[in-house]
């Protein structure tokens, strides 16, 4: 029989911290936290590595928080205890909400505060003026307030996290990070976390641990078939434009589902087809702005919108960026790349929640981007499915991610998503008419639009909303960008037109624009379709095998 987990009330912890693991619903620590959170309080220095999901953030910040707790009871100066580093801004402000919400019951005695982005350093100043216990931040914007003597460390300091440690050398953080060191007393307490083990948390590990414990949970980096499908199909560029209105149209993808492309022209590309049809989506990527990503995140997680097209464009470009400000000269595949921000990651670490799909549009072009990526579903206990697009140029990396995964099992993880092409050659017609109408002109004005609009958004998001807090949940991200291109017959599907063996499965006149006006949702409950996604019930798994469970979805070979 298992052992029985070590439970959040036997770990010695505060009861205001008690009373709010409780309030976010949590009945037992996940796996990363029952191993990291004993050890943390002994001391020990941490080098963890957990699948995406595992709540990685809690195994940290808890014990960060009883700490700081428990030195409260003997009466100290307020000081910065604790440093938090995350390679994006995404990921500083989702840490910092992490801890407001596991600091609920104890506000006042551990505060919190993260200088990832937004403002300048000169703005951000007071905030550090005033001590928080816990700052979150890059480590160039961290090295910044060190220099200008915003923010000095080298008596207070007790605790260093480096999160998503993989990713602070590959996003151009080792000089800084090595200049942050010499600010930092002798003596602290280290934790890298991370996702995926390479040659750089190796080097961080040389440079920040002394003598840890190293945490290697599970052996998959991502959570096993039980939890997670994983599909690949094979298909090439109009095909994928193809298939993804057919899932999406007929709704044999349910529930939330992030679209990952590899560059911010094809997401423009991507959302313009979809919305002749009707299908809105938002746009991620690196070139909007920091509050309006953040805000399209934190509506995503409320139920607001169910599809988010996601750039990964760290897979194609590695920017480096110190705190001096001088970049070095990367390789970007993109023509005309705008403006993009250094410290964007939307694959890596953001918590978006109950995700029920991860479509790979475009393949990856690394494992650990394709682990980021597909880690962004079946987080915590939840199931998902990630469905991967290969065209031909992508079949070595497909070949890398299966050899990684698979491990010493002779099986892949991943599973071919058998899919009765020839079953929906009658939509081709209205597909390749839309890819028609999405022009280069099209793509470059769209992107412009967006920009513009979202730098108008951005601006009221910094004072406008803070004033009306009410209007901030009428503000969207997936309006229309080209209305010009749309053609009204084009949003409905003629019934001659769908496959067969799924009418009466399907219904895709009520796919249209369920969710324009949907209610913001009560704090803590996700408005999500994703419940709908229970085993036998999704189409897009039941879709695949005529022997499956579901007995009308016959539409798939054998
Ligand atoms: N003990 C728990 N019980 C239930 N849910 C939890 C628990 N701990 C954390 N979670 C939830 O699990 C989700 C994932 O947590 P978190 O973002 O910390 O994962 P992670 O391991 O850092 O992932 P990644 O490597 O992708 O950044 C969050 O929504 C969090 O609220």
């Amino acid at each position: 029989m298992a052992a029985e987990r070590l439970q959040f009330h036997e770990m010695g912890l505060d009861d205001r911290l008690l009373k709010a693991v409780a309030d976010l619903g949590w009945s037992q620590p996940t796996l990363i936290q029952e191993k990291a959170i004993p050890l943390a309080l002994e001391g020990k220095d941490l080098l963890a590595r957990a699948r995406t999901g595992s709540g990685k953030t809690a195994a940290y910040a808890i014990p960060i928080i009883q700490r700081i707790l428990a030195s409260k009871q003997s009466v100290r100066v307020q000081d910065v205890r604790a440093l938090i580093l995350v390679p994006t801004k995404e990921l500083g402000q989702q840490v910092q909400s992490m801890i407001r919400q596991l600091t609920s019951c104890c506000s006042r005695d551990v505060r919190v505060a993260d200088i990832s982005g937004k403002a300048d350093v000169s703005t951000q100043r007071p905030i550090l003026m005033e001590k928080p216990d816990v700052v979150v931040g890059t480590p160039s914007r961290v090295l910044a307030h060190l220099k200008a003597q915003n923010l000095v460390l080298h008596s207070s300091l007790e605790m260093l996290v480096v999160d998503e440690a993989d990713l602070v050398f590959s996003f151009g953080f080792e000089s800084d990070l090595k200049n942050l060191l010499c600010h930092l007393p002798k003596i602290y307490q280290s934790f890298l976390m991370s996702a995926t083990f390479n040659e750089d948390v190796q080097a961080l590990k040389e440079l920040l641990l002394h003598n840890p414990v190293t945490l290697k949970l599970q052996g998959s980096q991502l959570p096993d078939s039980s939890q997670l499908q994983q599909y690949t199909i094979k298909c090439e560029e109009e095909d994928k434009f193809l298939l993804i209105y057919t899932l999406l149209k007929l709704q044999l993808v349910q529930g939330k589902t992030l679209l990952f492309v590899g560059a911010v022209d094809r997401s423009y590309r991507l959302k313009l087809f979809l919305e002749q049809f009707a299908i809105p989506a938002c746009v991620l990527n690196s070139e909007l702005p920091v509050q309006s990503r953040c805000h399209l995140i934190s509506q995503f997680n409320q139920g607001f919108y169910d599809i988010i097209i996601a750039s990964d464009e760290q897979t194609l470009v590695q920017p480096a960026v110190s705190s001096s400000g001088k970049e070095k000269k990367q390789k970007s595949s993109e023509k005309g790349a705008k403006a993009k921000d250094k410290e964007y990651g939307v694959s890596r670490g953001v918590d978006f929640q109950n995700v029920a799909n991860v479509i790979n549009f475009d393949f990856p072009t690394s494992v650990d981007s394709y682990i980021h990526r597909v880690g962004r579903t079946a987080r915590a206990d939840n199931p998902g499915t990630a469905l991967s697009f290969v065209a031909h140029t992508e079949l070595s990396a497909l070949e890398e991610v299966e050899e990684s995964l698979c491990g010493d099992k002779a099986e892949s993880a991943l599973k071919p998503y058998e899919f009765r092409m020839e079953e929906i050659e009658g939509f081709r017609y209205r597909c390749r008419d839309a890819m028609r109408a999405v022009t280069k002109q099209a793509v470059r004005e769209a992107r412009l639009k967006e920009i513009k609009q979202e730098l108008l958004n951005s601006e009221k998001l910094k004072t406008y909303f803070e004033d009306n807090p009410r209007d901030l949940q009428l503000l969207r991200h997936d309006k229309d960008l080209h209305p010009a291109v749309i053609k009204p017959h084009m949003k409905n599907i003629p019934d001659y037109l769908i496959p067969e063996t799924l009418r009466g499965v399907v219904n895709p006149l009520s796919s249209r624009r369920r969710k324009r006006r949907i209610k913001p949702a009560a704090e803590g409950v996700v408005k999500s379709s994703f419940k709908k996604n229970v085993p036998g019930r999704n189409p897009l798994k039941s879709f695949r095998f005529t022997g499956s469970r579901n007995k009308k979805a016959k539409g798939a070979k054998s």
